[in-house]
């Protein structure tokens, strides 16, 4: 029976885009903000960082790739990162077992639910959408969330047994991501004159989430969005973004979109809102969405390096002075994560409520 709340529980997208010549009217954007597919190139190639020289032993290599990572950081919040230690048998295994997670049937998926007792939402598991708003517009992706670190915080419950290898290669996954992570912060703390340990001191213990996303093919891409336009709340994200089908875009300056070129083997790293708040705006957490194609499905799975949920999130104070005053304002990284929610469905971005 439907109930006056049943909008609050969309459909499962894989399900619904099997059926559907037209997406429903709860998926299509206003006109104005309609995406075009096609994005435009990139006007400059998209900075490929190779960690494995940035890591060196001081020489000038690294302070080449450090160099890279500054103007990378700085322009686009974004690079692709190559020469970063995990093989690719790794990185394929890793999305093959995430393809095969969502062929599964819709019943064994729906074990692992983002609804609690089929009705209340929660971050972790399976599923769509946080929906709030009977008016909101969905996005044409389904998810699954789950915590990877530390080991107290994980619900083992959630994490699949099929397909049989799923839990195996993810845990793999996470230790060879993290070892992605650490570098790439310690070099952005030296970036901004912090000590080297200054945001992986704040990661340790800290939450990962991993989420796994699927695109199903759309009839309409261009009045969809796979993911809406927004920013993560992580201080970093790693993506390893499906090998064949390209949807990511990145906005520029002006509002152009760009789109995100597929590089073998390279993860994509973004900067998230916590890194541009406590490095007092240094940084900047860039505004990204994904679109939709009418051939292929795509995957893909994003690694987020969040605080503790009680630890404040503001601007260290070694980079408040008089010439750079102090540009946002503080909130526990719990109830930045709730904000984060909520404004994603209403396409808005939660930065903006800290900004001072
Ligand atoms: O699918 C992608 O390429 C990006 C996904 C993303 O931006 C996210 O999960 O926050
Ligand atoms: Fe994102």
């Amino acid at each position: 029976m439907a109930n006056e709340q049943s909008w609050k529980i969309p459909p499962i997208v894989q399900e619904l885009a099997a059926g559907v010549q037209e997406p429903p009217s709860r998926y299509v954007v206003r006109e104005k903000d309609r995406p075009t597919v096609a994005g435009v190139p990139m006007p400059e190639p998209i900075p490929v960082v190779d960690l494995s020289r940035l890591s060196a032993p001081s020489d000038d290599h690294s302070a080449d790739e450090a160099a890279k990572l500054r103007s990378a950081l700085q322009n686009w919040g974004l690079f692709l990162a190559v020469g970063h230690g995990i093989e690719p048998d790794l990185l394929t295994e890793m999305m093959k077992v995430t393809r095969e997670f969502y062929s599964l049937p819709l019943e064994e998926k729906q074990k692992y639910s983002n609804l609690v007792n089929g009705k209340e939402f929660r971050v972790e598991g399976y599923g769509n959408d946080m929906v709030i708003a009977e008016d909101q517009t969905l996005d044409w992706c389904d998810r699954f969330y789950l915590i990877v670190e530390p080991v107290s915080q994980k619900i083992h419950s959630l994490w699949p047994t099929q397909p049989p290898s799923f839990s195996d290669v993810l845990r793999e996954y996470t230790v060879r991501c993290r070892e992605i992570a650490e570098p790439v912060l310690a070099n952005m703390a030296k970036l901004v004159g912090l000590h080297e340990g200054y945001f992986v001191g704040m990661l340790e213990e800290a939450t990962t989430y991993a989420r796994f996303n699927y695109y199903p093919r759309c009839p309409r891409p261009g009045h969809v969005f796979g993911l809406k336009p927004h920013s993560d709340g992580s201080m970093i994200t790693v993506v390893s973004i499906d090998d064949a089908v390209s949807g990511l875009q990145v906005q520029g300056d002006g509002g152009v979109w760009y789109d995100v070129p597929i590089v073998p083997n390279a993860l994509v790293v973004n900067v998230g809102d916590t890194a541009e708040i406590l490095s007092n705006g240094f940084f900047k957490s860039p505004v990204h969405r994904v679109v939709t194609n009418t051939e292929r499905e795509r995957v893909s799975l994003g690694m987020f390096y969040s605080l503790d949920p009680e630890t404040e999130i503001e601007p260290a104070p070694e980079l408040v002075d008089e010439q750079r005053p102090r540009r946002y304002g503080k909130m526990k990284a719990k109830d930045y994560l709730a904000e984060l929610f909520e404004k994603f469905a209403r396409g808005g971005r939660a930065i903006d409520t800290v900004k001072i």
